[in-house]
């Protein structure tokens, strides 16, 4: 079972290796030391191990290039090791708990159920493990060189890349060094450091008892519903006044109340303004301002006995040890590498994919990002780039969020509000019919044009994230809202509305 599903998350695993089309005697040629300099050389080198630095590395060997990965930590990257595995693990858990709820409401009388996260926490990373020998034995096979070590640019008449004293070149050099998480430092918030980050939330060796999330993003909503429905009470502080602000203004309504309803105890207008040691735990000291309230006077409150403080408050780019200021290779001013939409850098034969470029931080953008990459590099295919409209993106909340296209918000901005038509319903779905425990489903469809092409959809309800990549095919193609009314419902479903709104 285990293994299915490895191969379903990895499809390489099962399917057929493509190995370079030229053979070992060309590797041989090509892999060449140069004696005078001591520089090994490879048709493409590539920075880091993580989710588009493999998939570039792999399409390229798949297209004959000889090529080499530099890895400083763990292969897999964030998505494996810190990220959309582990998480989706825990996710998963926390739905498992949320069902439990509604096990007598549908007949069974499971006693007392008890939850051990340790097991939990052992399986998860025995299974992680394991996809990193996956990785590994994948590049392998690939005849792709794994190079274990931090990476870091030297100049000379070529761009260079040094690890552990030894240099490695390249005509055509991929930087795909990811990111990591945001921190608030001791002069910021006096104690931030005895927090942690998401990074840490996957370190945790019990459930806590009492957490105090910080932000209002992706990472602060998904690990604050795994926390509350895993039983941890939870608070979420947020500096306005709902969460997942720049998604449509639907979903941040819609999301900032389930979350509530999940049992977090969500802080509006709120920020950590000093934690301290205790012996019972964590101090957090939060100052709000609710600029809805008629006073306005700021509050201090204090939250005790907090067994997890976790900021969830954005990422940084991992460019700052790898020294490409020097070889021209142009950032911006959070550090992001600057690309064009071919993803060349402004050096010459150094190109950039993924959370490092800072645009759509997603494990299949980062993936298609390299190999599409690859193709144009490697295969001739010159216009061959990654197309960054309607990209599909799923939220692991309670209950999880899929969006694509435009939020109503730009579509009114970018084509005028009378050339925009909204569809939108809300309703309790049928799951829940019998059940006390209840969430919401939420649709809206952003429509423009007299055909009323579809450009945006946005949902929240159970089963939304894998009612989400279908729709998006259909969006990519260019559906208008007859197409959706052309399509006959599946019946009883909730992405039946879809099909049937008025
Ligand atoms: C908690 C969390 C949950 C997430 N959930 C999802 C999700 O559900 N779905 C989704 O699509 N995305 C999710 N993401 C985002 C996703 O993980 C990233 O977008 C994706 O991993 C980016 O891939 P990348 O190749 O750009 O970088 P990474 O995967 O971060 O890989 C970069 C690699 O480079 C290595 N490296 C860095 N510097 C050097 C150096 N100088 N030398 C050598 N190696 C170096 C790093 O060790 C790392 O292995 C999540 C992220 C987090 C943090
Ligand atoms: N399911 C998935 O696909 C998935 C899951 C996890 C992560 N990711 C990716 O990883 C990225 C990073 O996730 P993230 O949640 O860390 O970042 P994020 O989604 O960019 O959200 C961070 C939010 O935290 C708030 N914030 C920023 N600085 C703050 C501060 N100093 N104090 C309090 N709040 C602060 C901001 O919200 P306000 O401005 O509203 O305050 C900001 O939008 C995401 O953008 C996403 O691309 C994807
Ligand atoms: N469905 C994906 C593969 C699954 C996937 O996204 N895997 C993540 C980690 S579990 C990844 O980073 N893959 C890099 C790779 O497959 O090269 C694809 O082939 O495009």
């Amino acid at each position: 079972m285990l293994t299915k599903r490895i191969c379903k998350l990895l499809p390489a695993v099962s399917g057929s290796l493509a190995l370079p089309r030229h053979g070992i005697n060309v590797i041989r040629r090509r892999m060449a030391s140069d004696p005078t300099t001591e520089t090994t050389r490879f048709d493409f080198l590539v920075v880091g191990g993580g989710s588009g630095g493999l998939a570039g590395a792999r399409r390229a060997a798949e297209l004959g290039a000889i090529t080499a990965v530099i890895e400083s930590h763990k292969l897999g990257g964030t998505c494996v090791n810190v990220g959309c595995v582990p998480k989706k693990v825990m996710w998963n858990a926390a739905v498992h708990a949320e069902y439990l709820h509604d096990h007598s409401d549908y007949g069974f009388d499971v006693g007392n159920v008890q939850f051990s996260w340790e097991t939990l926490k052992a399986k998860r990373d025995a299974f992680v493990s394991r996809l990193n020998r996956i990785y590994r034995n994948n590049l392998d096979k690939d005849k792709i060189q794994t190079i274990e070590g931090y990476a870091r640019f030297t100049d000379g008449p070529e761009p260079t890349v040094e690890v552990s004293g030894r240099k490695y070149t390249a005509p055509h050099i991929l930087i795909a060094t990811g990111g990591h998480p945001s921190v608030v430092s001791d002069a910021e918030v006096p104690g931030a450091s005895l927090g942690i980050t998401s990074d840490g939330f996957f370190e945790l060796e019990t459930l806590p008892k009492r957490s105090v999330i910080v932000g209002a993003g992706y990472i602060a909503v998904e690990m604050a519903g795994i926390l509350s429905t895993l039983g941890c009470k939870t608070s979420l502080i947020i500096r306005q006044s709902g969460v997942l602000r720049n998604f449509d203004s639907l979903i941040s309504t819609n999301c900032t109340k389930e979350i509530q309803n999940c049992g977090v105890d969500l802080w509006k207008y709120s920020q950590v303004k000093s934690v301290c040691k205790t012996d019972r735990g964590l101090e957090v000291t939060l100052v709000t301002r609710d600029p809805e309230k008629k006073d306005n006077m700021e509050k201090i409150s204090t939250i005790q006995e907090v067994d997890c403080l976790l900021w969830a408050i954005g990422r940084q780019p991992n460019t700052s040890g790898l020294n490409i200021g020097k070889m021209g290779v142009a950032t911006d001013e959070r550090g992001h590498i600057i690309v064009d939409e071919f993803q060349n850098t402004s050096r010459p034969g150094i190109y950039a994919v993924g959370d490092v470029c800072g645009k759509a931080l997603l494990t299949p953008v980062a993936i298609a990002a390299g190999r599409k990459l690859a193709h144009r590099l490697f295969e001739g295919k010159k216009d061959s780039k990654l197309d960054y409209s309607c990209i599909p993106t799923v939220v692991f909340s309670h209950p999880p969020i899929g969006t694509v296209g435009l939020t109503e918000e730009e579509a009114i901005k970018s084509r005028g509000k009378e050339n925009v038509k909204i569809y939108k319903t809300s309703f309790t779905p049928l799951y829940h019919a019998i059940t006390s425990r209840k969430s919401q489903c939420i649709m809206k469809l952003v429509c423009v044009g007299k055909e009323e092409k579809v450009v945006g959809l946005h949902m929240q309800g159970l089963g939304c994230d894998e009612m989400l990549q279908g729709f998006s095919v259909a969006i990519k193609m260019g559906a208008t809202k007859a197409d959706f009314d052309k399509t006959v419902a599946i019946h009883p479903t909730s992405s039946e509305e879809f099909v049937t709104m008025r």
